[in-house]
């Protein structure tokens, strides 16, 4: 597609430093799994994402230990520090990256959690950011007062409900108004926020970005609609370009019937990028870190979470198990990657389709698993990455290292140069803040002088 067929030939590449807890290299074959608690490792990454002008961190959240066959697993990441106190510890030794949290609206209090990232976002200077999540899991819920699952409906109803609030407090603090200024003071300058029947106040003055960026993780059309009419970023599943372009067609749309313009949300989806001298260097690397990823003890857990039982003595390189799966075992509760609550079905699908295709254990499980990766040269990989942004399929990535803490060093040294060659990267943050430097409106709910603060009225 020649430059000027693009539909928008001079948008952008926002990439986010992101670290999930699927299996993955960087936490598999870091020097000891101690370094995601090591903050030294963080400040590196972090730092080095800065000097590449990535546009935010990107956490993503998962509040519990996660279990395999009845016991506390370590095939995913163990454990994860509070995100709100690591990002307060990052603000601290960066200038203008953004930090945008992932918390949940299910098993959180709005006043609790306004407070927390308003502080994060105050002490930031601007750069705080809000992945509005709703988590569609009971074993999470075990870990809180409120407990047990909530359903699919329930969860969207409570998140609309939990952010009119969290945004009210935000908005209840008029700007410019400063402690000890007699404007302040007076009775009444402060508003109360009202929900159901209890009052709430703001504790903070809003950051010079207004309030926190926000963003969304769910993809039903429930949670699509959720994220066109509240969210300013989503954060996407879909990489594989054609799905790409789809979904945002498909969220252009559900924005525009929300009264607001198609332009007005960044879509992130995730992704690792592998870069190499040639074609064939970047793909021997590409295969390297996906067989540091899947040693043979993570392939098999994926198909004991189906099975419901140990096949140590299974061997990965041979076909799937001949029994059928251990059903009574096996609920969705089990928390480990691919579980699912189907067993015998999953079972027949997954034994289908490994005769048809002729593979192995190992080899179905990597397939199951391969996502859309961007491996090649650093010129190759800017110039497909050019053709995402300006076809509109994607605005930003939200990049996994491959390793820790030196994972973002070769796409900040080598990508972002090409990046920038090709007009499609910025060459200096545009401001301080995290919604200027994302090109955002004010958020919506602050668009509209004298916006509502109470979300709900007093009752009697
Ligand atoms: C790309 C993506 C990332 C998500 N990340 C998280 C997360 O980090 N923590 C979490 O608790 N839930 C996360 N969720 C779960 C969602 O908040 C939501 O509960 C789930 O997707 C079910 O809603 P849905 O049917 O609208 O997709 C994520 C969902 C998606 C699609």
């Amino acid at each position: 597609m020649a430059a000027q067929e693009y539909a928008r030939p001079h948008a952008r590449l926002h990439l986010a430093g992101f670290f999930g807890f699927g299996p993955a290299y960087v936490w598999s074959r870091a020097p000891s799994n101690d370094v995601y608690y090591d903050f030294a490792a963080w400040r590196r990454l972090a730092q080095t994402a800065e000097r590449g002008l990535f546009s935010t961190l990107f956490l993503g959240d998962s509040q519990r230990l996660r279990e395999h066959l009845g016991r506390i697993t370590d095939h995913s990441v163990t454990g994860r520090p509070d995100q709100l106190v690591l990002f307060a510890h990052l603000a601290a030794v960066t200038e203008r990256i953004g930090l945008v949290a992932t918390l949940n609206t299910t098993f959180t209090d709005p006043a609790d959690l306004a407070r927390r990232l308003a502080t994060v976002d105050v002490l930031s200077g601007g750069r705080a950011g809000w992945n509005v999540v709703t988590t569609d899991n009971d074993w999470t819920g075990e870990n809180f007062r409120r407990g047990g699952d909530v359903g699919h409906a329930d969860r969207y109803r409570h998140a609309a409900e939990h952010l009119a609030t969290v945004e009210a407090l935000w908005a209840a603090w008029p700007d410019g108004a400063v402690p000890g200024d007699d404007t302040w003071s007076v009775p009444g300058a402060l508003e109360r926020v009202v929900r159901g029947v209890r009052r709430a106040w703001p504790s903070l003055p809003p950051s010079p970005q207004g309030q926190p960026v926000l963003f969304q993780a769910g993809e039903s059309p429930e949670g699509r609609d959720f994220a066109a009419r509240h969210a300013e970023g989503i954060f996407s599943r879909y990489l594989q370009f054609d799905a790409a372009l789809e979904f945002a067609a498909d969220l252009r749309r559900r924005l525009v019937a929300a009264g607001r313009p198609d332009d007005d949300l960044r879509i992130f989806p995730a992704t690792r990028i592998v870069l190499g001298d040639t074609e064939s260097d970047a793909g021997e690397r590409a295969r390297w870190f996906r067989d540091a990823t899947w040693s043979d003890r993570r392939v098999r857990a994926v198909v004991e979470a189906v099975w419901g039982h140990d096949l140590t003595d299974h061997p990965v390189d041979g076909p799937l198990p001949a029994t059928d799966p251990v059903v009574a075992t096996q609920t969705i509760t089990h928390g480990v990657v691919n579980t699912s609550d189907r067993p015998l079905r999953t079972a027949a699908a997954w034994r289908e389709l490994a005769e048809a295709r002729g593979f192995t254990m190992r080899e179905l499980v990597l397939h199951l698993n391969d996502t859309v990766e961007f491996v090649g040269t650093p010129s190759s990989v800017a110039d497909e990455l050019a053709r995402y942004v300006r076809a509109g399929a994607i605005d930003g990535l939200n990049l996994q290292p491959n390793s820790v803490p030196d994972g973002f060093d070769d796409v900040v040294d080598r990508l972002v140069p090409a990046l920038q060659d090709r007009g499609v990267y910025r060459t200096a943050y545009e401001g301080t803040t995290l919604r200027h430097n994302l090109g955002l409106r004010p958020a919506v709910a602050r668009r509209h002088a004298g916006h509502t603060v109470t979300t709900r009225e007093e009752s009697a």
